[in-house]
């Protein structure tokens, strides 16, 4: 066996194994205990979490869960391993080798210790970590350092390893979001809606004690409107997927959707940037939730715009950040 000259981890935040209340109070358990995600006081949080989250959730959750199943399992996994088997296809297209590309989620299963040793097995010595979040997050992307470097705490030897922080500007990106919207306008005939960037909050304090998130967001969104040419008035950006009872980002995905058709906007054209694949925020809370808001408020079309999942010019952009953070490897 020849040895790679490096291995692909790719990271997302991970799904429950079946759409049931057990399965995901397990994930839901373990997501909402991490630090990074909810940094509320622990014994305190351990109460609420336990005493309340964990008891009525888990049912009302399952529900959305199992409105958007797929024959493969959740649509978050089922396309994480979509784009997994696309990368490794074009890495070895582009670079005339085989690069192992292994696929691991921060909460429940593949897990960091299951991909970390398939790519020991492989012979990987280096490791380009690439979390599927375009923009940084401490919720996110800094889980997903925390949670490898936990799996690497009984390595007896460390791979050498690269982590991709983000790419929330990064030209192929915001190329391959401007193209799925010029073709989400061609399929219906040139029609265009307001179009609306709905990304997945964070609580405003996370953003006040220095997260860049929500600056990160502003600038995709401001490229991606450039890149389409759209005008002020046009476009706008919002945040959805709001949990507990302190403020998030703002403005929210849900009120501004009940606000539009009083100023007038009828039609509403919306994606979701921030989603690399599309999962229960989008085909759920996106697709069925927000539209009956924008419909029940008067609203007359609105049409989603899907992730970028498994777009060729997505996986592309992938191979192009695994092209230039392996320099030198
Ligand atoms: C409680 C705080 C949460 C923060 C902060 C948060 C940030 C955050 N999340 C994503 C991406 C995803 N989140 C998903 C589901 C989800 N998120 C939270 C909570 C927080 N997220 C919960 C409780 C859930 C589970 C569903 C629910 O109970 O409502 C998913 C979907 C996973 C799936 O299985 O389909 C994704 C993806 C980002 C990008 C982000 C901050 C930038
Ligand atoms: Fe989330
Ligand atoms: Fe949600």
């Amino acid at each position: 066996m020849t040895t790679p000259r490096f291995g692909v981890l790719l990271a997302n935040l991970g799904t429950p194994d079946a759409p049931t209340p057990e399965a995901v109070r397990r994930y839901l358990a373990e997501f909402l205990w991490d630090e990074r995600v909810v940094d509320a006081p622990r014994p305190l949080w351990w109460l609420i979490l336990n005493g309340v989250i964990l008891r009525f959730r888990p049912a009302k959750v399952a529900k959305g869960y199992a409105s958007v199943w797929q024959e493969g399992g959740s649509p978050l996994l089922v396309i994480a391993r979509r784009q997994q088997q696309a990368l490794k296809a074009l890495l070895a297209e582009r670079l005339g080798e085989a690069i192992p590309v292994e696929l691991a989620m921060t909460y429940g299963r593949p897990s960091m210790e299951e991909a970390g040793l398939r790519l020991r097995d492989a012979g990987v010595e280096r490791i380009l970590v690439l979390p599927l979040y375009p923009q940084f997050s401490r919720s996110t992307t800094a889980a997903v350092f925390d949670r490898l470097a936990r799996a690497l705490k009984r390595c007896p030897h460390l791979p050498e390893l690269r982590f991709v922080r983000d790419y929330h500007d990064h030209p192929a990106y915001i190329e391959a979001l401007a193209n799925s919207v010029r073709e989400h306008w061609q399929h219906h005939e040139g029609q265009r809606g307001y179009l609306m960037m709905s990304y997945h909050g964070i609580p405003k304090r996370y953003a006040d004690n220095g997260d860049p998130y929500p600056r990160q967001c502003e600038a995709t969104s401001r490229l991606v409107a450039e890149a389409l040419g759209l005008k002020e008035g046009e476009w706008q950006m919002t945040y959805q997927s709001r949990f507990g009872r302190e403020e998030w980002l703002k403005p929210y995905t849900d009120h501004t959707l009940m606000e539009l058709p009083k100023q007038g906007v009828e039609h509403v054209d919306i994606m979701s940037p921030a989603f690399s694949a599309d999962c229960l925020e989008t085909l759920e809370e996106l697709e069925v939730e927000n539209r009956e808001n924008f419909i029940g408020a008067g609203g007359k079309t609105y049409r989603y715009i899907p992730a970028l999942n498994d777009r060729d010019d997505h996986i592309a952009l992938f191979a192009s950040l695994v092209e230039q953070h392996t320099q030198g490897w």
